[in-house]
Formats: structure tokens, C-alpha cells, sequence
């Protein structure tokens, strides 16, 4: 595999198909129900059937890719919990006892694990190997990581979301695991939509007041050093961001080539969504947002990239476990589709 799939498959994405849409939309008319009654279920099942291409679209089985990486930052006392966290979360993903392994279980998911930069060496049954560093460095010094690692980043993800479907999954989930990324996630947004960091930075896993406003410190600090270019999406990646979010961004571009939807979860793999559209804009029509995390910054990334969460449960763990909850309702937008009766084949009276 080249190390530049990534730049063929941003450069192949297609625009939506209309016609399929068309189709979808006109059968929903047909079903036995009063006519959008099923709000936003309809909404969703003729926007599956633009982004697959398939009038009758199924997303069954999904796949969940988690990536994993660490954070230089973390050394900055920005995150409640310590960086080992990152490589111990890992095995628990390994032996299917973390959040995300639940709720993938429960949805029929296809679920992968992938080190792309954990600080440690990764030993863990099952998880893929793509370390592309030994975690970042602390933006708060020196660029997080050189251009041509975020480049890999980009590329790990390809790979690893091209594998995933070639196993079947439907839909993809993009999660990820990294102590201190929701300090590397804040920075990025703010450099890229030009915003003013306070607005965007929380708690994360849950830091005290004094860690938080230290947490705001390092954001900006590590702006004014690095002055990230919005107009350059991988400067903005290499200087302030993380390994994981390249990763997750390199895999919804895969997935907008492939015309797989792509379903969010929270505040980090909405950056990385950001981060793939400035990268490849015809990849937002593929995004659909799983949920509303409790972290301020995304409710400012989401209408940035104008997505309406499905759901609001007051979550803010991240791995995919929001993507993950909210899947149910995305399938049943499908099954209403492929299963309902018309009003034809029930023998119902239509007005
Ligand atoms: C046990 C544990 C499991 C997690 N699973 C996801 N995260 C989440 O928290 C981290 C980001 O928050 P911050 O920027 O404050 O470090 C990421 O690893 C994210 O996936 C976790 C965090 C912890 C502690
Ligand atoms: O929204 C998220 O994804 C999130 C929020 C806090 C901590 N980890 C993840």
C-alpha cells in the first residue's frame, strides 16, 4: 500500500446521489404511516440513501475503529487522570471491558483497536499495530509532530477504516482513546475556525478550576508559539494536534470514498471530521452526528460543520461510545425503508 492512499481516496470522493435519494424519498411516501410521521427517522433514510447510493441503504453491521495515541501535552497537568491511562485503557479494550466494547456488543459492531502513537510499547491481543510514534510531543515546546508523521496519521487511518470494510462493515464509527486530547482537540478547532480558545476549552475527564484555567493557558500558549495556519489543515494537525485525530480523520475519508456514512461521537472525533473536511470539503455529506457531548467546543464544531446530533444524554467519555449509543436509531431509519409495508401491499387506504 502506497503512503498516499489517503490523498487518492480524498481526491474520489463523489457527491451525493441524488437519484437514490429520490427513490427513497418517494417509497417513504408510499408507507403505511401519515405522511412524515416519522420526522427525522425519514430525513435520515433518504440522506443514507444520497451518501450509499442505494435507494434501499442497509448500515448493519457497523464497524468501530478505535485509535489510540498519547499526548506530550498530558505533561502539562491538562487532563484529571495520568498518560499511563492511555496504554491501560488499551488492554481493556484488548479484553472487551471498556464502554465502547459493551455498547459495540450490544449493536452487532465490528470493532478494531489500533495503537498509532501510544507513548509505550503496545502488547495487547487483537490490537493493530501502526505506531507511527511514541505519542506526540508537548505542543507547549515543539510541534506536536513533524508533517510528514501527520501525513501518516492520515494514511494509518485509511488503511485501517479500507480493512474494516473489507470485513463488511456498513457504517463506521470513528473513536479513540488519548489522555490529554481534549486539550489537542481544543487547540485545533481553535486554530482552524479562528476562535477564540475559552469559548471551547473544558473539563475533559473532569479537572478541577485550577486545572482548567492551566488547561486554557496551554492552548493559548501554544498557539501564539506555534501560529497555526487555518488554511492548512495539516500544519494545524502537525503543530497542535494528535496522532489518533489524524488517524480518525484519514478513516472518514476512506469512508466518504467508499460511500460508507460515517456516524460521530463526541468532541474529539467531531475535530477530526473538521480536520477531514478541510482537508477533502466533498467528505461533509458523510457525516452524521451520533450525539451532543457535554464538552463546550462541540457544539461549536458541530455547527460549524452544520450537524444536528441525534441525541443528548450528557455524555462525555468519547472511545465511540456515543456513536455507538445513538446507532439504533440511524438502523431503524433503514429498516423502516427495507421493512415497512406500503400502502399498496398492506391494502391501506392512502388519502
Ligand atoms: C479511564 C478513562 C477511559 C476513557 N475513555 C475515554 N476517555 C476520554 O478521555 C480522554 C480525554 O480527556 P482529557 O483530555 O481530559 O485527558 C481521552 O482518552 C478520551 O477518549 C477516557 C478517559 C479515562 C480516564
Ligand atoms: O466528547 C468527547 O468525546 C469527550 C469528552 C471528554 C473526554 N473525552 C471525550
Amino acid at each position: 500500500m502506497s503512503h498516499a492512499d489517503w490523498k487518492k481516496g480524498r481526491d474520489a470522493v463523489q457527491p451525493l446521489d441524488t437519484k437514490a435519494a429520490a427513490r427513497a424519498s418517494a417509497h417513504v411516501d408510499q408507507l403505511t404511516k401519515p405522511l412524515g410521521s416519522l420526522g427525522r427517522l425519514e430525513k435520515l433514510a433518504v440522506q443514507l440513501a444520497a451518501i450509499t447510493g442505494e435507494p434501499a441503504p442497509a448500515v448493519a453491521p457497523p464497524g468501530i475503529l478505535v485509535f489510540a495515541a498519547d499526548h506530550g501535552v498530558a505533561s502539562e497537568g491538562v487532563s484529571a487522570y495520568p498518560q499511563e491511562v492511555t496504554a491501560q485503557m488499551v488492554a481493556n479494550f484488548a479484553h472487551g471491558g471498556a464502554a465502547i466494547n459493551v455498547f459495540g456488543r450490544q449493536i452487532g459492531a465490528l470493532l478494531h483497536v489500533v495503537d498509532v502513537g501510544v507513548a509505550t510499547d503496545v502488547d495487547a491481543p487483537g490490537v493493530w499495530s501502526k505506531k507511527v510514534r511514541y505519542g506526540t510531543a508537548s505542543m507547549l515546546r515543539k510541534w506536536a509532530m513533524s508533517r510528514e508523521e501527520a501525513e501518516q496519521s492520515l494514511q494509518v487511518g485509511y488503511e485501517s477504516a479500507e480493512a474494516l470494510f473489507a470485513e463488511g462493515a456498513k457504517l463506521l464509527i470513528v473513536g479513540e482513546m488519548g489522555i490529554g486530547n481534549t486539550t489537542a482537540s481544543s487547540a485545533m478547532l481553535a486554530a482552524l475556525t479562528e476562535t477564540e480558545p475559552d469559548q471551547l476549552v473544558g473539563r475533559g475527564t473532569g479537572v478541577c478550576d485550577e486545572k482548567w484555567e492551566r488547561k486554557k493557558a496551554v492552548v493559548k500558549e501554544a498557539l501564539a508559539l506555534h501560529q497555526p495556519n487555518p488554511a492548512d489543515p495539516l500544519d494545524v494537525l502537525a503543530k497542535v494536534g494528535g496522532l489518533e485525530i489524524g488517524a480518525m480523520a484519514g478513516a472518514i475519508i476512506c469512508a466518504a470514498a467508499r460511500r460508507v456514512p460515517v456516524l460521530l461521537d463526541g468532541f474529539i472525533s467531531t475535530v477530526a471530521a473538521l480536520l477531514a473536511v478541510r482537508l477533502c470539503p466533498a467528505a461533509a455529506d458523510y457525516l452524521l452526528a451520533g450525539h451532543r457531548s457535554q464538552e463546550p467546543g462541540h457544539a461549536h464544531v458541530l455547527a460549524t460543520l452544520g450537524q444536528e446530533p441525534l441525541i443528548d444524554l450528557g455524555l462525555r467519555l468519547g472511545e465511540g461510545s456515543g456513536a455507538a449509543v445513538a446507532f439504533p436509531i440511524v438502523e431503524s431509519a433503514t429498516r423502516m425503508l427495507r421493512e415497512m409495508a406500503t400502502f399498496a401491499s398492506a391494502g391501506v387506504s392512502n388519502r
